[in-house]
């Protein structure tokens, strides 16, 4: 900006974790994220194999301190494994033992979840020089020193405390640690900057949208993406956060990552806000919204986007993490970018131009008809344009996506992709014409009591039967599926590719397990007592090879779908850090017995007019937390059974007053009165005598 000072940069790591080390990427260590910069989670160690892995057996286990979801890949550095919890808290182990050396607590406000879309994850910690870097939900980027877990310095990422949180891990490279945000169902405009390793100076920060063009635009790309959008977009914010996947290219000096929804999922909304709007555009792409954007590493300069949902109204992220590799493809031998976002096509493209090389539909869709073979673009089907029919439109993928951030892994021996997919579908309903945004919540413009799930046994046991998961095996340069495991539900682990001819997921169902990496055999599991999300990694210590993954069931499928989490098996949370190696024999203590809950709600005595309200505001305030119709999963309190709902009073506490906002149930005072809460309850109480005539048919 005018006048400021250029920010000075201290320049690359010289000693600790550097450069040449992460470029390196040695077998024994997993030292970022992805294990190395192209991030395929494809570890070279053989020890434990297709052979032998009948003997993997439980090292040791570390109980956490937080009981929400569990999403982030370990690293390990110098025999120590260093992992980041729900809450952003860090911890740092002695890898061979277990032994706890430090801990870290950001003491993130418990209020911060009425921001966060789906649960207060986070998905990792970085390495570089003699720090460990961790982003916090509530918008810090902290730099620790590695022995000690001390406090070296702390930068505030995000813009303000209302709309932004952070879930994904940092990356660093050249000194620089890039981070971005989440938000993009609240008022976010998204950005991914870069920060000084040594004194958390920013660098540079690049938007992913344009903002009110009254302002300037920052840069030329800025304006280009201007063109692509309608209405008074940027007064919602637009979007286009990001959320998990960086890479680091180092071949090409370049930054690579995905790039949200855009805001809000309905762009009808944008247009209606328009203050002179003549000619409503809801058919522009919504630049860089569902995009893939390379930027020059050391200046933040515009490189290259490839977008994979032009004006994205279905929450298709393109966020999932984005693998590079070298193959020969075409004939050619390339340098490419294998991605699979939320949309269900799986993308291969140039890494260093961007270029589009071949899309293959890998999971069943029903938003596009096509892709475009030269151009990469979507046929969108018109059906799939709910603002403009007007009507529900079942969308599949749904806004879970066929993949989310859950890692996928690449195994250069296979030559196959490892991604946990999701077949889950979505009920996307434009909200009327007098929807407003308001001050909490999602401002995604959708009707939030039309995506409820009716009560109608037919309707649910078709959608519970549609909705499955499974572990994909994909042959990238085929554009074909090489084998698939399916599993019981959606929302299963990451993956990690091994050099043993293995892979290996944790999943929904509470096992840890193993499969041969060319047939998809199932060699080995092992029963975590709680649903498994995040990616295991691997490493070794004195010629041992273990493996390491969290386990801890959450995010947002526990908490949003209601009915249909069941379909995942009803998953615990027990979270642990679980490490497994050859001829090992630990056991983990019985689980406590799970508690039967009968559902015994109140008669219901409101009226017609209070379900129809409730029914709305609890779409939009409370169902993308407690589940579409008060059902929720493991970690969030379900409503049916709550005491709240047979007293009007102490629904009043809670929801307006804030009665229990230190767990991170804020008040709803801004948004919702009195009369609401009781619209509220009697809604619940509906719903809760409708599900016990359906158990008792
Ligand atoms: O658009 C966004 O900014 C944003 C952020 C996040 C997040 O930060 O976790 C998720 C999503 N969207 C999202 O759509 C989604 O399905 C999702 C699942 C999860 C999770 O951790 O389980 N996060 C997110
Ligand atoms: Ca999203």
């Amino acid at each position: 900006a005018c006048g400021e000072a250029e920010p000075s940069f201290s320049g690359p790591a010289t000693q600790g974790v550097t450069d040449a080390m992460l470029a390196a990427a040695d077998g024994n260590e997993w030292l970022t994220y992805g294990r190395d910069y192209g991030e395929q989670r494809f570890s070279p160690l053989t020890q434990i194999s297709a052979a032998n892995v009948g003997d993997l057996g439980l090292a040791w286990y570390a109980d956490l301190d937080t009981a929400r979801g569990q999403e982030a890949t370990p690293l390990m550095h110098d025999g120590v494994l260093y992992v980041s919890t729900a809450w952003s808290m860090v911890k740092a182990y002695d890898a061979k033992t277990g032994t706890l050396i430090w801990e870290y607590d950001p003491e993130v406000p418990r209020e911060t979840l009425v921001r966060a879309c789906c649960d207060a994850v986070n998905r990792g910690v970085a390495l570089y020089g003699d720090k460990v870097f961790v982003a916090t939900l509530d918008g810090r980027l902290v730099a620790l020193d590695q022995k000690t877990g001390a406090v070296e310095w702390t930068s505030t990422v995000v813009p303000n405390q209302e709309d932004y949180t952070i879930t994904g891990a940092p990356r660093v490279a050249g000194g620089r640690v890039f981070i971005g945000t989440g938000g993009a169902e609240y008022r976010a405009r998204g950005f991914i900057a870069a920060y000084d390793w040594e004194n958390g100076e920013e660098l540079w920060r690049w938007h992913t949208v344009p903002g009110n063009p009254a302002d300037g635009f920052e840069n030329d790309a800025m304006e280009m993406a201007a063109s692509t959008w309608g209405g008074n977009w940027w007064e919602l914010g637009g979007g286009g956060t990001v959320w998990d996947s960086i890479t680091y290219d180092p071949v090409n000096d370049l930054v690579l990552f995905g790039t949200g929804n855009a805001e809000p999922w309905n762009p009808a909304v944008n247009d209606r806000n328009a203050v002179a709007n003549t000619q409503p555009d809801t058919q522009g792409d919504n630049l860089f919204t569902s995009s893939i954007v390379a930027l020059h590493a050391d200046s933040g300069e515009y490189a290259w986007h490839f977008q994979q949902t032009p004006e994205d109204r279905w929450d298709y992220d393109s966020n999932a993490g984005i693998t590079l590799a070298d193959m020969t493809i075409k004939g050619e031998q390339r340098h490419v970018v294998l991605h699979a976002p939320k949309n269900g096509y799986f993308y291969v493209l140039d890494a260093a131009s961007g270029a589009f090389i071949q899309a293959e539909a890998w999971t069943a869709l029903n938003w596009s008809t096509g892709i475009d073979p030269v151009t990469g673009k979507p046929e969108i089907n018109p059906q799939a344009r709910y603002e403009l029919t007007g009507e529900t439109w079942t969308g599949l993928p749904g806004a879970a996506g066929a993949h989310s951030w859950q890692p996928m892994s690449y195994s250069p021996d296979t030559g196959l992709v490892y991604i946990p997919a999701n077949l889950t579908a979505f009920p996307y309903r434009a909200a009327g014409d007098d929807w407003e945004p308001s001050a909490l919540g999602f401002q995604t413009g959708i009707d939030g009591a039309g995506t409820a799930m009716p009560a109608i046994p037919e309707i649910r046991q078709a959608a519970l039967d549609a909705t499955t998961g499974a572990l994909v095996a994909w042959d990238p340069v085929a554009g074909r599926e090489a084998w698939r495991h399916d599993y019981i539900g959606p929302w299963n682990g990451g993956t990690l590719a091994t050099a043993g001819n293995l892979v290996f997921q944790g999943s929904a169902g509470e096992q840890f397990a193993a499969f041969n990496a060319t047939s998809g055999e199932r060699l080995w599991s092992f029963a975590t007592q709680s649903g498994v999300m995040a990616a295991p990694m691997t490493y070794a210590i004195d010629g041992e090879q273990y493996v390491a993954v969290l386990v801890g069931w959450g995010g947002i499928w526990d908490i949003a779908p209601g009915v249909m989490t069941a379909k995942s098996g009803r998953p615990r949370n027990i979270s642990r850090l679980m490490v497994f190696k050859l001829g090992a024999t630990g056991q983990l203590p019985a689980p406590p017995a799970l508690a039967e809950m009968v559902l015994d709600p109140p008669a219901f005595t409101g009226t017609p007019q209070q379900v129809a309200a409730g029914a709305q505001s609890y779409g939009r305030y409370c169902g993308a937390c407690h589940g579409d119709a008060g059902i929720a999963g493991a970690l969030n309190p379900d409503l049916r059974h709550s005491g709240a709902i047979g007293d009007g009073d102490v629904m009043r506490m809670v929801l307006i007053d804030g009665a229990l906002h230190e767990r991170g149930m804020v008040s709803f005072a801004s948004v919702l009165n009195a009369d609401d809460a009781e619209n509220i309850r009697q809604y619940l109480i509906s719903r809760a005598n409708e599900d016990k005539a359906l158990e008792n048919r």
